[in-house]
């Protein structure tokens, strides 16, 4: 019978294409030997080196034979497979199907914030409510579902692209005390999002199903403006306790809120009320106040159409500069974060937030 040492001692002297021999490059494997038969196993760095290696595998084959007291040979060929790709996560799907509209586990309300058109303060009334919300001792989270124009990124002062280990659940930031998610962050920065409606919708989906939102008092949700795809989704895949709608004191914005309104009332999304933004400007060397898109257009406007008036926020220079540096001037002291603590503190008595 041929001994393991004798065949080991055999197979030294066959060479492989790349240098080397079958011990010395130890791709011998299971080798086994019962009575005359000898079985083993080459095993090839890739799949790639396996096809090279043909030859050598008769080599083998063949001075194995040749030793006294072998009868039969078998040599098998393999390869690692390449590395297993770690799971990744496809942002932009078409949308599941799905029964009706969903909560989400673990998520008791959600508040859309919605505006008729874009530039009003939509995303920066959404970020500092949620940091507002937050010191008030809310479990807050915050989804920018504002597709084409993802700005929560900027404002909470996080961009880093959220861990998704198993490729499906999707692990949320956390920024200011607040639960953090945006669409933005799952794409290229300055990649133009041009999806279609269908695809959109999949991906809101997959924002509101798949990320893991823990347990929370309130999820605002920053809609993209306008009246489309991604509100009518919201509206009607979950359960969307009510919108907040923002708007400025100009005429031209009121009407479009107005139209926005309609929309949530279409869908039977109860309108929560309606939030002034940039509404009195307050000199911060004089102190003297300035209506610069007039004043108590919004409270007017909410009075006709029977909704409730939540609270205005000023215009002020420091919710711009700190907009832009990611920290919301919610998360500080002075007038405007006074003011999104009355917000905070109206929704909290309600029973909204
Ligand atoms: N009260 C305010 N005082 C000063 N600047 C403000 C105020 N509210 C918002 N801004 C600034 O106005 C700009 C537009 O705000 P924001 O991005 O929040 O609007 P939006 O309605 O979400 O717009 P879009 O939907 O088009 O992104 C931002 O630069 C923001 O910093």
């Amino acid at each position: 019978m041929p001994t393991r040492d004798a065949i080991t001692e055999a197979l030294r002297s066959v060479a492989l294409p790349d240098g080397g021999n079958l011990v010395s490059r130890d791709v011998l494997r299971a080798l086994t030997v019962e009575g005359d038969a000898v079985r083993f196993v080459l095993e090839a760095p890739d799949p790639e080196m396996a096809r090279r290696m043909e030859p050598v595998r008769e080599a083998a084959e063949a001075v194995v034979r040749a030793l006294p007291g072998v009868g039969s040979v078998s040599v098998v060929l393999t390869a690692h497979g390449p590395a297993p790709k770690p799971p990744s996560l496809k942002i932009g799907q078409h949308p599941q199907s799905q029964a009706g509209p969903q909560k989400i586990a673990g998520v008791d309300r959600i508040l859309a914030v919605g505006s008729g058109k874009g530039g009003v303060g939509k995303s920066t009334i959404s970020s500092n409510l949620a940091v507002a919300l937050a010191r008030a001792g809310r479990r807050v989270g915050l989804l920018d579902a504002d597709i084409y124009g993802p700005s929560q990124p900027r404002m909470m002062g996080v961009a880093k692209r959220p861990a998704s280990p198993d490729g499906k659940t999707i692990i949320p930031l956390e920024a200011h005390g607040v639960t953090f998610m945006s669409i933005g962050l799952m794409l290229k920065e300055g990649e133009a999002v041009v999806w279609r409606g269908p695809m959109l919708m999949g991906a809101l989906q997959q924002m509101l199903g798949q990320v893991a939102w823990g347990e929370l008092d309130v999820l605002i949700v920053d809609l993209p403006p306008g009246t489309g795809d991604v509100q009518l989704t919201l509206c009607q895949k979950s359960h969307v306790t009510g919108a907040l709608i923002v708007s400025t004191p100009q005429d031209v914005a009121l009407l479009d809120a107005r139209r926005a309104i309609d929309m949530f009332g279409k869908l039977k999304t109860p309108i929560l009320g309606l939030i002034e933004n940039m509404s009195t400007y307050v000199c911060p060397n004089c102190g003297h106040e300035a209506h610069i898109f007039g004043h108590g257009g919004v409270s007017a406007e909410a009075a006709r159409l029977n909704v409730p008036f939540l609270g205005e926020i000023p215009l002020s220079l420091d919710v711009r500069l700190a907009g832009d540096t990611g920290t919301p001037v919610a998360a500080g002291d002075g007038l405007v974060a006074e003011a999104y603590r009355r917000l905070a503190e109206r929704l909290i008595g309600g029973g909204m937030a």
